[in-house]
């Protein structure tokens, strides 16, 4: 049942702290992308969880001892959750804004990660591939990763994927497999659809890797529908604090033809500190199913127009991802390729012409049969930002006969990663 997320807080960690546990012996090696390891070792992430460290530790809050290795994640969490002050006054918890709690060292949360997920499959690869730029740029890229992560409820309670089998869904595996995700790619900027476990899983962990995060629940979410659903699933937005200072921030309840919707978006602009330039940012989740295409279509015109005013009619460069739940066939695709903010799709710099989209961003298997669509888009605005590179997609033969979620991929939905800069201004 729907518990507000002060009750998650408590309850939920609790239960969630057994499964982190690491189990006995080292852990077997798990294969990382390479091109996702050196980032491991550049200092992106961890100079902002040293960033993060110097805030908690100028705090007058309680700041835990670091201990040693994933022990020390491990009895961090554990801490926040049963000790005896926190237990026997549950609001402290809430109280403790997230921030303040110890940061984590981003390699000790992925090996903590891959010992939870020691009997799964290892990690697929995917490359990065470079894209040909107009203008060079000495500032580092600005990294957005756009994924549809599966809600919990609706996964294990709504969506019939036949072919995957219900342990692939546990809650306790699959969130490693989604933090794993996250953590190899290290993305200055995050954009969730599907999260219905925010304020118990990606809120703490990830400000504790120096995130700042934004979470919008739909309003009559379906996951509300299934039994011992975790809440509301919506859309989250997090960036990276060490390289973005938050302006505004929206949240937007999308309307159709003037209609309140069940759909939302966050829209947020961020003072980008190197280059020192304004960027705004919008993540969405649009309706699902067919027969619903006019409508997507209105709530795609609904966003379009909020982000006009919002990038004061195109002057402030735009990024804005989503499961847009439309084919490039749809309307809606059409008003974005065409829209006045001058928006072009960066997944479709992968082709060969420059000029389609992937042959599918999510591959699943129902009980209506195979369902294999171009859904998922990281649109930009293309006078002020360049595409330097983006991350492949799996192959068919990665994503294997029984498809998407599996025990090697946690969602139906791929991730989609991107590389940005900024072009010179005019
Ligand atoms: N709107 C309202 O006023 C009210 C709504 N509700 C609840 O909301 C639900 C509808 O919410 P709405 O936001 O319009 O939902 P959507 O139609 O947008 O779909 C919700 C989720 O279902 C997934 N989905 C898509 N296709 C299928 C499928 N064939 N089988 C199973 N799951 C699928 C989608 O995933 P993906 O995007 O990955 O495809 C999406 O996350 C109702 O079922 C009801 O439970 C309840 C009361 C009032
Ligand atoms: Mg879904």
């Amino acid at each position: 049942m729907y518990q507000s997320p002060r009750r998650l807080c408590s309850a939920l960690l609790q239960r969630d702290a057994p499964g982190l546990r690491r189990p006995p012996g080292p852990p077997p090696p798990r294969r990382l992308s390479p091109t996702a390891a050196p980032r491991l070792q550049s200092p992106r992430l961890l100079a902002a969880a040293s960033a993060a460290r110097d805030v908690a530790r100028s705090c007058s809050r309680t700041v835990y001892p670091m201990g040693n290795g994933t022990s020390r994640l491990y009895s961090a969490l554990a801490k926040t959750l049963t000790s005896s002050a926190a237990s026997q006054h549950p609001e402290y918890l809430v109280a403790a804004d997230p921030e303040h709690l110890e940061p984590i060292d981003p390699k000790e949360l992925l090996e903590e990660c891959r010992a939870v997920l020691h009997t799964r499959p290892p990690r697929f690869q995917r490359d990065f591939v470079a894209l040909p730029a107009d203008c060079p740029s000495s500032h580092p890229p600005i990294r957005v990763m756009q994924w549809n992560i599966l809600a919990q409820a609706l996964g294990e309670g709504k969506d019939n994927f036949v072919q995957c089998p219900i342990e692939a869904l546990k809650w306790e595996e699959r969130k490693c497999l989604i933090l794993e995700e996250i953590l190899a790619y290290q993305p200055d900027i995050l954009c969730l659809q599907e999260v219905d476990h925010y304020f118990d899983t990606f809120q703490p962990l990830l400000s504790r890797l120096g995130y700042q995060g934004t979470f919008f629940p739909k309003p009559w979410s379906p996951c509300l529908d299934v039994e011992h659903n975790n809440g509301p699933d919506g859309c989250a937005l997090f960036f990276l604090q060490n390289r973005f200072k938050l302006v505004s921030s929206a949240n937007i309840r999308l309307t159709a033809m003037t209609l309140k919707t069940n759909q939302v978006a966050i829209a947020q602009t961020l003072e980008c500190k190197e280059p020192s330039r304004q960027l705004c940012v919008a993540v969405t989740h649009l309706k699902a199913r067919t027969g619903w295409e006019r409508f997507r279509s209105a709530q795609g015109c609904d966003l379009l127009q909020n982000l006009q005013t919002i990038t004061r009619g195109a002057k402030i460069p735009l990024i804005v991802c989503g499961d847009f739940n439309a084919e490039p066939t749809e309307e809606v695709y059409k008003h974005f390729a065409s829209s006045s903010l001058n928006l072009s799709s960066a997944y479709k710099l992968l082709s060969a012409d420059g000029q389609s989209e992937p042959p599918y961003t999510t591959w699943k298997i129902r009980t209506s049969g195979e369902c294999r669509h171009t859904l998922d888009y990281i649109w930009y605005s293309r006078q002020a930002l360049s595409v330097r590179s983006a991350l492949d997609l799996l192959t068919e033969e990665q994503i294997g006969p029984n498809r998407l979620p599996s025990f090697n991929y946690p969602s139906d939905h791929l991730s989609l990663v991107c590389d940005f800069s900024f072009n010179e201004e005019p």
